[in-house]
């Protein structure tokens, strides 16, 4: 299996090469699983609503009022715009989100920011799936999770073979702003302590070495499959 985050920036720029790699692998009954993200699209809809936009270590501190508008910026905008691009790739996705739950995260110290609990499907098939950003916690309440968090627990429930983190920049970035290509644990915390590696990087990368601890072998970080930032366990 195939887990393919794609964030909210990526998803503006999905290219050709990438919607033909999916089809590559669906067409031999590899299955795919997308999962999304928004941010770029939400912190332009709160600037256009004068609210602020507001992150605590990588994640968005979400308010009544900004769940609400992520809700409408992924229903309306997101989603539907991700529906177009896959339905002119001849692919047609199934939403994935009935099967999986959230939990408060860090009781509320986030505001109505989840993490994953819980993953009911036990297996999929040869088939497409999408999961947004917005789960539903125990009582059918949407919590806003991080999509690169979503992604791991994804990959982990699954024992996917590949997580692969399309984003906005061409991999892991050093000090001299070039692509480490084999990124080690320690490589990634001597970033995080020089402040090298920030913001939706750190909670990235976390989340990418918790899924190759928990036995995902194949994990990539940048703009394609093939090029960017691989994830090594390292001596
Ligand atoms: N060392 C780094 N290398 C690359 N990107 C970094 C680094 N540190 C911080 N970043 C930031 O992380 C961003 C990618 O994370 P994020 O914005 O959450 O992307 P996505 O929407 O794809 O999840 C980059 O655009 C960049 O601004
Ligand atoms: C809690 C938290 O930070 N949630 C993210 C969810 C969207 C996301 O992850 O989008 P990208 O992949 O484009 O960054 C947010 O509100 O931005």
């Amino acid at each position: 299996m195939k887990v393919i985050k794609i964030g909210g920036n990526a998803l503006k720029n999905l290219n050709i090469q990438i919607l033909n790699q999916m089809q590559a692998w669906l067409a031999i009954g590899e299955p795919v699983i997308l999962v999304h993200g928004a941010g770029p699209m939400v912190n332009e809809a709160l600037t256009r609503a004068k609210l602020p936009v507001k992150k605590i270590d990588g994640l968005r501190y979400t308010d009544q009022r900004t769940l609400a508008i992520m809700q409408d910026v992924v229903q309306v905008q997101v989603w539907p715009m991700l529906q177009h691009v896959l339905g002119q790739a001849h692919m047609a996705a199934n939403l994935l989100t009935e099967g999986v739950q959230a939990t408060l995260k860090a009781e509320g110290e986030y505001g109505r920011v989840g993490e994953i609990k819980s993953v009911a499907m036990e297996r999929v098939t040869g088939q497409l799936y999408v999961i947004g950003p917005l789960v539903p916690d125990e009582r059918g309440e949407l919590l806003n999770v991080n999509a690169d968090e979503i992604a791991l627990a994804i990959a982990r429930h699954f024992m996917a073979d590949s997580l692969y983190f399309l984003t906005d920049v061409d991999g892991v970035l050093n000090k001299q702003q070039e692509v480490v290509s084999n990124l080690t644990p320690i490589d990634a915390s001597n970033l995080v302590q020089q402040q090298i590696v920030t913001d939706g990087m750190f909670v990235k990368i976390q989340a990418a070495f918790a899924a190759i601890r928990a036995g995902v072998t194949d994990i990539r970080l940048g703009k394609d499959f093939e090029t960017g930032t691989k994830l090594i366990l390292g001596e």
